[in-house]
């Protein structure tokens, strides 16, 4: 199958960081293509990037999402996923909520670790759409930049590894969500030191995505995300001929 690998923000390090955790993890019969908005936040730390970004997403999909068995959204925020379930016929999932739901079939309660703190409402916002906020039982930032994970994060993974330590401890939780496709690198690191599972939402979206195709699953076009309906798009691309 061909999975393409959507990093909402421009930072190509990044792009390129997640391509290979999802690799990593690919079955031996998905190829992984990976791209990115032309245009947007190099990273994604707020609700005005997100907006950015989620447009950057519904641009991108209707560039390459042509052949694509399943799209992956490779940010935390999961901008612009209900955009692309219109746009397209193949599931189309986000890291967030995939990690979300790995998390709630290892453990009771599971905590989030991310990055900046002002980006924690978002994964809480996040929880309450999907329906698991009961699931989960604290959301924690670090204050690490995002573009601090660009190589990969190795920088980061003793604060990242303290931080879910106290998660671990003050949540009662049973596992960590890492909050970052960012992160995905650092997964089996941070999985060795602190002994209980640590889900990256790159893996799981990779793996579930594989498994929907495999399933012969499709995103509904019965009700909301049916195709979009024909218009013009002033200052925009082309009209759009779904
Ligand atoms: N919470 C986050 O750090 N979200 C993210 N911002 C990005 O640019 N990529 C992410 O995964």
């Amino acid at each position: 199958m061909n999975l393409l690998i959507l990093n909402p923000n421009t930072s190509e390090p990044m792009t390129a960081s997640i391509a290979q955790a999802a690799r990593a993890v690919a079955s031996s019969g998905t190829t992984i293509t990976a791209v990115q908005p032309a245009f947007g936040p190099r990273s994604i730390e707020g609700h005005y990037d997100e907006t950015i970004a989620a447009a950057g997403v519904a641009e991108t999909v209707r560039l390459h999402g042509a052949g694509a068995d399943a799209v992956v959204i490779a940010c935390f925020g999961d901008p612009g996923l209900d955009a692309a379930r219109e746009a397209l016929e193949v599931p189309v999932l986000g890291v967030a909520e995939a990690a979300f739901h790995a998390a709630s079939f290892v453990a009771t309660g599971f905590s989030v670790v991310t990055t900046m703190t002002r980006t924690c409402v978002t994964a809480e916002h996040l929880l309450q759409r999907y329906g698991l906020a009961s699931r989960c039982r604290g959301v924690h930032g670090t204050d690490i930049p995002v573009l601090a994970l660009e190589d990969g994060g190795a920088a980061c993974v003793d604060l990242i590894e303290a931080a879910a330590r106290e998660a671990l401890a003050r949540d009662r939780s049973g596992a960590i969500v890492l909050g970052c496709a960012g992160m995905a690198g650092l997964c089996a690191t941070l999985s060795a030191r602190l002994g209980v599972p640590v889900i990256d939402g790159v893996a799981a979206a990779v793996r579930f995505a594989e498994a929907l195709v495999g399933l012969g699953l499709r995103t509904s076009k019965q009700g909301d995300y049916a195709r979009p309906l024909p218009k013009q798009y002033v200052g925009w691309a082309a009209p759009l001929g779904w």
